[in-house]
C-alpha cells in the first residue's frame, strides 16, 4: 500500500470527523454512544477476523480483514489527534 492510498484514507475520515454526514460509517464511529470504545472493540473484532483468515490460509479474506483493521486504526489515529504521518515516519524510521 503506497503513501499515497494511506493518506487519501486518511484525509476521507479527517474530512468525515469535521462534516459528521449522517450516511457515513466514519461518522457513526466518531459519535458512537461507546465513545472510542467503539473503534476499539472494531480493532478487536478485526484482529480475531484477520487472525482467523490467516489460520485457514484465505489470503482474498486475509486481505479484506487487513484493510479492515488498517481503516480502523486510522479512525484511532484520527481519534487520538494524531496523523498519518506519524504512522509513516515510525515506519520509515524502522528502514
Ligand atoms: N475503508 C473503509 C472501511 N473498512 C471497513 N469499513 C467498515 O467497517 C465495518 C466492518 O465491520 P464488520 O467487520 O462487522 O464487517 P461486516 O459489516 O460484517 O462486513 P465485512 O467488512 O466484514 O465484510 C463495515 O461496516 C465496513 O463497511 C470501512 N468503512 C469505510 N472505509 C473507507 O472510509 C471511506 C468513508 O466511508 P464512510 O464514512 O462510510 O463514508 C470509504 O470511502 C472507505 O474508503
Amino acid at each position: 500500500m503506497s503513501d499515497d492510498v494511506l493518506r487519501e484514507l486518511f484525509d476521507v475520515i479527517e474530512d468525515r470527523k469535521a462534516t459528521l454526514p449522517e450516511d457515513s460509517y466514519t461518522t457513526s464511529l466518531f459519535t458512537h454512544e461507546k465513545g472510542e470504545n467503539a473503534v476499539l472493540e472494531k480493532l478487536g473484532e478485526e484482529t480475531t477476523e484477520l487472525l482467523l483468515a490467516a489460520k485457514d490460509d484465505d489470503r482474498e479474506e486475509l486481505a479484506h480483514e487487513s484493510a479492515d483493521l488498517v481503516y480502523h486504526l486510522l479512525v484511532l489515529l484520527s481519534m487520538k489527534g494524531m496523523d498519518v504521518d506519524d504512522l509513516l515516519a515510525e515506519l520509515r524510521s524502522r528502514r
